[in-house]
């Protein structure tokens, strides 16, 4: 890859007596989303805590544009905004009061501050927003406010530690939209541990368990090697299996319960909004639709055994 924003070379960290990440190798390109994706505890936060200086690994090296992490902290650090899992907000400031407080904290130059913040909360969508308390304001606005402080300062790198975790649909919606505009002329790390949104919004994919990178590759490659997907469908007025099964592109049926039921599926991924229209359209009162979990540990367990066996 020519010129990686991030590279990082054979990093590993040790909490107390386990590794929490071991032996992680990873380039990152200047500009699109990359996916962090991995279970919980699988060591997302703390591959990311270290690739924004926040945590110091035991092994390994972090280079952000070339400039070594560990050895010249402060110049890396100008280069990268981060929204760790639960963000740094301070609940008694407004947000023009923070996030000048933040732009400080990034040694922006004075004259450069209220121009930068405008633009900030401009792209975060908080503008009319400047002069309310953040205790004021509602998660998903939070969440953008966070989102500000982490590009104040225009860095060339933004992580984004589960960055829509406990919001509701809406403000998830929102949220990712938001991360797609700011990916327009940056690089973004994502991590999540939900499959379907690492699929909606990144260009590549890097996947961790239990410390090791499993996966790694375009979201394209990704797709074709997880294919055939299921999904786990709660209907509070289900229709028959047959019914369900003449859906075009369903494959297989099976209730798991009298109203959840396991769609299995070929290739294509708009067969969730297939079946949402169909639902409406015939009044199957759908609850809930998402990517079948049992599925997802399905992969996970494949590429961690393939990965043992390379290593
Ligand atoms: N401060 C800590 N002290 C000791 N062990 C820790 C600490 N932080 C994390 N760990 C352990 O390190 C491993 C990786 O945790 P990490 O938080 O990086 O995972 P994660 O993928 O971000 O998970 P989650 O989605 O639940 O935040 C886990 O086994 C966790 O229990």
């Amino acid at each position: 890859m020519d010129n990686p924003i991030v590279k990082i070379e054979k990093l590993s960290h040790r909490y107390t007596s386990s590794w929490a990440i071991r032996d992680i190798n990873m380039e990152i390109g200047s500009k699109g989303i990359v996916g962090l994706l991995g279970s919980n505890g699988a060591g997302k936060s703390t591959t990311m805590n270290i690739l924004c200086g926040s945590l110091n690994q035991t092994e390994g090296n972090v280079y952000i544009n070339g400039i070594n992490l560990r050895e010249q902290p402060e110049l890396a650090k100008k280069q990268i905004g981060f929204l760790p899992q639960n963000p740094p907000l301070y609940m008694d400031l407004t947000v023009d009061e923070y996030l000048t407080y933040c732009a400080g904290l990034r040694l922006m130059p004075k004259d450069k501050m209220r121009p930068a913040i405008r633009e900030a909360k401009e792209r975060c969508g908080v503008d009319h927003f400047s002069n309310r308390l953040i205790r004021n304001l509602s998660g998903g606005y939070r969440q953008r406010v966070g989102i500000a402080q982490a590009i104040v300062h225009k860095p060339a790198l933004v992580v984004l530690d589960e960055p829509t975790n406990g919001l509701d649909p809406n403000q998830i919606t929102e949220v990712r939209a938001l991360i797609k505009e700011i990916a327009t002329d940056r690089a973004v790390i994502f991590s999540s541990h939900i499959l379907t949104e690492v699929q909606i919004l990144c260009k590549e994919i890097k996947m961790i368990e239990s410390g090791r990178i499993v996966f790694s590759d375009s979201m394209d490659a990704f797709n074709n090697y997880v294919e055939p997907h299921s999904l786990l469908m709660h209907l509070e007025n289900p229709p028959s299996e047959s019914e369900l099964a003449q859906v075009a592109g369903v494959t297989k049926v099976e209730f798991v319960t009298e109203r959840q039921v396991r769609v299995h599926f070929t290739g294509e991924r708009e067969i969730t909004e297939t079946l949402v229209a169909a639902s409406v359209q015939k009044g199957w009162r759908l609850q809930e639709i998402s990517l079948d979990k049992s599925a997802l540990d399905e992969i996970f367990k494949q590429l961690s055994n393939q990965t043992s066996l390379n290593n």
